[in-house]
């Protein structure tokens, strides 16, 4: 049986209108299934944790964006003994996009009922405090953080969605945080080695996946499967050369430029002098100063393309 998990308020509403669709053909084919709707924030891991807490195995779908994939993989109790399906229907879908999942949410939805391509995902782990929180696709510090902060109360997302160009919500936003806020000085140490200091820092984020932020590849080499996390940092840049370094970031021809430099490990630990947005999967978390990542024991089965 399958468990459709939907966030009707994804894509700003559109998230019901792509459930009916996907009704309408899971009837039509008599498929088993049940489906549960998020109702609030973080109500899609409370659910889940209750779903897998019998032992059992499932195959759950997500229908939402890179948010709801987050809460979803935020409540599972094993990773090996859950099948993770998803019918993108967020603002950003990087989580798609690296996988290169359709985003027609009848091919998504064709393309999970074959399960042809089955794959094991590295599931991420930011520390902050003495807490934990679990991503998929990346986790960041600064000013990528303060982005997806800034987008959750953005007008800008919903007018955007409503012309399907929420990706750009992130764009719109990048511009106009890049005014606002200003670099730091950040400290980042990769696997237990001395810390490497980065005055004037923008952001440092840390990913599984290539893609965020509604298509950035910032870290093009990432690889969801190799134990490791890829990072990213943006430092001593004037503002204007960072303007000018976002769009070669769509295909990630920014890694050549002087001010971008990429580490990779298991275990990252990251200072900040200031206390700065954080975010998992786009998802806010409050200001922290200092945050580190680790790579999940277990890998998450993940239905990806054909
Ligand atoms: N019924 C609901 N009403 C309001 N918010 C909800 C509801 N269900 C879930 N949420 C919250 O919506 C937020 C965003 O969801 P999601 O990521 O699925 O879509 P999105 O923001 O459109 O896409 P993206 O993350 O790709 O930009 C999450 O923080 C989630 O907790």
């Amino acid at each position: 049986m399958y468990t459709f998990i939907v966030n009707p308020h994804s894509r700003s509403g559109r998230g019901r209108k792509i459930w009916d669709q996907i009704n309408a053909v899971l009837i039509e084919r008599k498929i088993v299934y049940e489906v549960f709707f998020t109702k609030y924030q973080k109500h899609a891991t409370r659910y889940v944790r209750e779903l897998t807490g019998d032992g059992g195995f499932h195959k759950i779908i997500v229908l939402g964006g890179d948010g709801t994939v987050n809460e979803v993989v935020n409540g599972i109790i094993d990773y090996s003994k859950v099948i993770l399906g998803y019918i993108p229907s967020g603002s950003s879908n990087d989580f798609a996009r690296g996988y290169g999942l359709p985003t027609e949410p009848l091919a998504a939805l064709e393309n999970i009922l074959a399960a042809e391509h089955i794959v094991l995902m590295d599931v991420g782990v930011l520390h902050y405090q003495k807490k934990t929180r679990s991503f998929v696709v990346s986790t960041g510090l600064g000013f990528d953080a303060a982005i997806c902060h800034q987008a959750v109360v953005s007008r800008l997302k919903v007018v955007l969605n409503k012309f399907r160009l929420g990706k750009l919500t992130y764009v719109g936003i990048a511009m106009n945080r890049l005014f606002l806020d200003e670099p730091v000085t950040m400290s980042l140490s990769v696997d237990g080695g001395d810390p490497v200091v980065f005055p004037g820092t923008y952001f440092i984020a840390v990913m599984n996946h290539c893609y965020e932020g509604g298509g950035f590849k910032f870290c093009p080499d990432a690889k969801t499967d190799d134990g490791l996390l890829d990072v990213i940092v943006v430092s001593k840049l004037t503002k204007k050369k960072v303007l000018f370094l976002l769009p070669t970031a769509f295909n990630g021809h920014h890694v050549r430029f002087r001010g971008v430099d990429i580490y990779r490990g298991a275990d990252i630990r990251i200072h900040s002098e200031k206390a700065l947005p954080v975010h998992t999967d786009g998802e806010p978390v409050f200001l922290q100063r200092d945050i580190s990542a680790t790579v999940a024991e277990k890998q998450l089965r993940v239905i990806v393309a054909k």
